[in-house]
């Protein structure tokens, strides 16, 4: 039945640890709102990976690959996508396991070029924690931060920022102040992974299941290791590079932390877009939302009306002028996805022609693959 993790896996090896479900997230509520589809003989599992019709799932007792029922033309499933909650018809002697339902998702990190709700668009879903990761080897840069909060607060989850290589910079506390300065509502952490500074208060920071979002080369996956400790990444590392173990072991997406909650590293999620991030935006520029709505205008754009309270407050010296900037810049960059969406869901309904293509495709890679 359902181990809890003070059950008999806390003291054995880091390879039993996944074989928990409460490692992997599950909880009290979700085990309550299991409770009609247990009694239909359904169990529950986490995805650890997905990929186009089929899943790499942990359930309660170890490892599965169910498969994914295609939804009927009436059906409004989602496709499984990493982070998922699921309920899977377990495997007979005749049938394999096959997910049935995706449970409903408490968060979700969606893709700019997709629309929120369809399918395979949503990056990560029930993402309790987004850590913006950013180097202090570098100058900071607030409209890259802006806009990875924009993102972390629109999916749903609570943004962090996280300011790595400290070892780097020469002050790393005002470093922090600037950047606190445009994260309204968000902790500022600093840490280096090197000299192991401030990791104790990201580890005490991070709870539920946690997103490392950042620019490359932002010390994400060096943070990662530190975070899950080495040995359970170049497990990993080893077993990704050795032919053998291919076949045997996922990769997987989904690791549980040793000190609790669990970090999600999707591919995808690198290297993210924003999408409709209106509500993101108001989180990330709150200041700039609670002085709008001293302006004359309910629609005021802050570009010149008369009575505008936000350029009243860059007079007055309370807000710069680059911050507004970058809130217009973001929401013009938001508007132009919006658009591209349109475009997208436009183009769905020529599917005749698209499945024609996806056919000539298929068939030049079949060639490809006998050359
Ligand atoms: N001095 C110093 N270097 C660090 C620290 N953390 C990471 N680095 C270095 O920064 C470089 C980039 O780190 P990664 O962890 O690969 O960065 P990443 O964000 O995962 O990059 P991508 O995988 O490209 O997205 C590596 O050479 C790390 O060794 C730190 O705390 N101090
Ligand atoms: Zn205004």
């Amino acid at each position: 039945m359902f181990h809890t993790s003070d059950s008999e896996h806390i003291t054995s090896n880091s390879s039993d640890r996944d074989l928990t479900l409460a490692d992997h997230g599950w909880d009290a509520e979700r085990e309550r709102s299991f409770t009609r589809l247990r009694a239909a003989g359904l169990v529950p599992g986490r995805v650890v990976r997905a990929e186009r019709g089929l899943c790499h799932v942990v359930t309660e007792s170890g490892p599965a690959r169910p498969a994914v029922r295609p939804p009927s033309a009436t059906e409004d499933r989602p496709t499984p996508c990493t982070g998922d909650w699921v309920a899977m018809r377990p495997a007979t002697t005749t049938e394999s396991a096959t997910v049935v339902e995706v449970l409903e998702r408490r968060t979700a990190v969606v893709r700019s070029s997709a629309s929120r709700g369809s399918d395979g668009q949503v990056l990560a879903a029930n993402v309790d924690t987004v850590a913006v990761v950013v180097s202090l080897a570098d100058p900071v840069r607030p409209g890259r931060i802006e806009r990875m909060l924009a993102l972390a607060w629109e999916s749903g989850a609570t943004p962090l920022v996280v300011l790595t290589k400290a070892d780097r910079c020469t002050d790393p506390d005002s470093a922090a102040a600037e950047v606190a300065a445009v994260a309204p509502g968000a902790q500022v952490l600093v840490t280096s992974a090197s000299t192991g500074d401030g990791l104790d208060d990201l580890v005490a920071a991070l709870s539920g299941t946690v997103v490392l979002l950042g620019p490359s080369g932002a010390g994400k996956s060096t943070l990662g290791n530190r975070l899950l400790g080495e040995d359970l990444l170049a497990t990993g590392a080893v077993r990704a590079t050795d032919g053998k173990g291919r076949h045997t072991t996922a990769w997987r997406e989904l690791v549980p932390l040793p000190h609790g909650g669990v970090l999600l590293d999707t591919p995808g999620l690198r290297g993210v877009g924003l999408h409709e991030v209106d509500e993101g935006l108001d989180q990330t520029f709150a200041e700039i939302t609670d002085l709008a709505s001293d302006c004359r205008f309910a629609d005021c754009a802050h570009v010149g009306e008369p009575g505008c309270a936000v350029l009243a407050a860059i007079d007055a010296g309370h807000l710069t002028g680059r911050r507004l900037e970058s809130y217009h810049r973001l929401q013009r960059e938001n508007a132009h996805a919006a658009a591209r969406t349109d475009a997208r869901l436009r183009a769905e309904l020529e599917r005749p022609r698209k499945r024609m293509s996806r056919q000539i495709r298929a068939i030049k890679q079949s060639r490809n693959f006998k050359a």
